[in-house]
C-alpha cells in the first residue's frame, strides 16, 4: 500500500511538530512553510531543539495539489488569508485554537466559507508541540461530524505515542481548544499577581463551566468540555509553564505591559485575539462568561488587576 500523503500547513512550532508525527505514522508530508529557504537547509526551528525533520518531509513554499488529509497550522488570525492559496487538496483538518476576530467564527466556519463541499474536522487537546517533535506520550481528539470520517483521518496520524480519539463534537472540541488559552491567562496572571494556588483552581474550575455553557449555547455538548480538549486542555495551559498563554498572564500579573509582552515575542498567544472575539460571541448568545469577560477587559486595559481580582471576587454568591 502506497504511504498516505498529509499536507501541514505552517511551519511554526505546532506545523513541524504535525509534520514529524505524521512522518513518523508512516506518510509521505507536504510542509508549507511561507518562508521555506531556512527550514529546507537547517530542518531544524530553534525554539524546537533536538528535532531535524525526516527525508520524509519535503518542505516547500508550494501548496499541495493532492493529499489524504491538510492539517492547517496556522494561527487563528491567518487561517482565513492563508486558505484563500490552499486548493481543494483533500479532507482539512483544522489544528489552530481560536475564534476570528471580525467575524466571530470558530475554524471550521472558517474552512467551509473557502472549501464548503470538503469533508473537515478539528484536532485538539492538550499538546506542547515540543513534546509531540519529541515523541513524547501524547492523547489529542479530531471531531468530525462524520465518526467513520474521524476514525479514518486519525489513523494517518496515529502511533503508539500519539493517541487520538474520535469525537463528533467538532463545536465542543473549538470551544474547548479556543477558550482554554483565555482561562490559562487568567490562571497566569493569578500566580504572577501572588494571588495563590486556591484562586488558581478556583478559576480553572470556573473557568471550565464557562467552556461548558458555550458548548451547549453554541450547539455542542457541555461534557465534551470533560475531555482532552477541554479540562484535558486546561491543565495543560493553565498549570504547563512552557505554555505561552500562561506565561504571558504571568508576565501581565507582575506587572509587565501587554505591548511590551508581545514586544519581546514572535511566537502567537492566541489568548490575546480570542478574548474579545470569544467574549462577543458570548454576547450575542446570552452566555455568562465571567473570567472572560475579565481577561478581555485586562487585556484592553479597560481594568486593572486589582480591579480585575475585585470583579471576580466581589460576584454575588451563587450555586454550582
Ligand atoms: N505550539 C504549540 O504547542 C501548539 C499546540 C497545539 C496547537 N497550537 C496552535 O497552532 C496554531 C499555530 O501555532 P504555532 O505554535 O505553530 O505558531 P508559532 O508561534 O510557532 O509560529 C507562528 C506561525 O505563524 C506564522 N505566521 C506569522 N505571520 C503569518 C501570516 N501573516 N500569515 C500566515 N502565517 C503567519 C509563522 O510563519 C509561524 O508559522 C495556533 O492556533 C496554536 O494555538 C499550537
Ligand atoms: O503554548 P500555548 O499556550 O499556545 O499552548 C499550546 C497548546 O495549545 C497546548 O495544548
Amino acid at each position: 500500500m502506497n504511504a498516505p500523503r498529509i499536507a501541514v500547513i505552517g511551519a511554526g512550532a505546532w506545523g513541524i511538530a504535525l509534520a514529524v508525527q505524521a512522518a513518523r505514522a508512516g506518510a509521505q508530508v507536504h510542509l508549507w512553510a511561507r518562508k521555506p529557504d531556512s527550514l529546507s537547509d537547517t530542518r531544524t526551528l530553534p525554539r524546537l531543539p533536538h528535532v531535524t525533520l525526516p527525508e520524509s518531509i519535503t518542505v516547500t513554499g508550494d501548496m499541495p495539489a493532492r493529499a489524504d488529509a491538510v492539517l492547517l497550522a496556522v494561527p487563528m488570525q491567518h487561517l482565513r488569508a492563508v486558505l484563500g492559496h490552499v486548493p481543494p487538496a483533500g479532507p482539512m483538518i483544522a489544528c489552530c485554537k481560536g475564534v476570528e476576530r471580525d467575524s466571530l467564527a470558530l475554524p471550521l466556519e472558517v474552512i467551509a466559507s473557502r472549501h464548503p463541499n470538503l469533508p473537515r474536522a478539528v484536532l485538539s487537546g492538550p499538546n506542547f508541540a515540543h513534546e509531540v517533535a519529541q515523541g513524547l506520550p501524547t492523547a489529542a481528539v479530531l471531531a468530525c461530524e462524520d465518526p467513520v470520517e474521524a476514525r479514518d483521518l486519525a489513523d494517518h496520524l496515529t502511533t503508539p505515542e500519539f493517541r487520538l480519539y474520535a469525537s463528533d463534537d467538532a463545536i465542543g472540541v473549538q470551544i474547548g481548544g479556543a477558550a482554554k488559552n483565555v482561562i490559562a491567562i487568567a490562571a497566569g496572571a493569578t500566580i504572577g499577581a501572588g494571588l495563590g494556588e486556591n484562586a488558581r483552581a478556583s478559576l480553572m474550575t470556573r473557568g471550565l463551566a464557562e467552556l461548558g455553557r458555550l458548548s451547549r449555547g453554541l450547539g455542542g455538548r457541555a461534557e465534551t468540555l470533560s475531555g482532552l480538549a477541554g479540562v484535558g486542555d486546561l491543565i495543560l495551559t493553565c498549570t504547563g509553564p512552557s505554555s505561552r498563554n500562561f506565561s504571558l498572564g504571568l508576565a501581565l500579573g507582575r506587572g509587565e505591559a501587554l505591548s511590551a509582552i508581545l514586544g519581546q515575542r514572535t511566537t502567537v498567544a492566541e489568548g490575546v485575539t480570542t478574548a474579545p472575539a470569544i467574549l462577543a460571541l458570548a454576547r450575542k448568545h446570552d452566555i455568562s462568561v465571567p473570567v472572560i469577560e475579565t481577561v478581555s477587559l485586562l487585556l484592553a486595559e479597560d481594568i486593572d488587576l486589582a480591579e480585575a481580582r475585585d470583579r471576580l471576587l466581589s460576584r454575588p454568591v451563587g450555586t454550582e
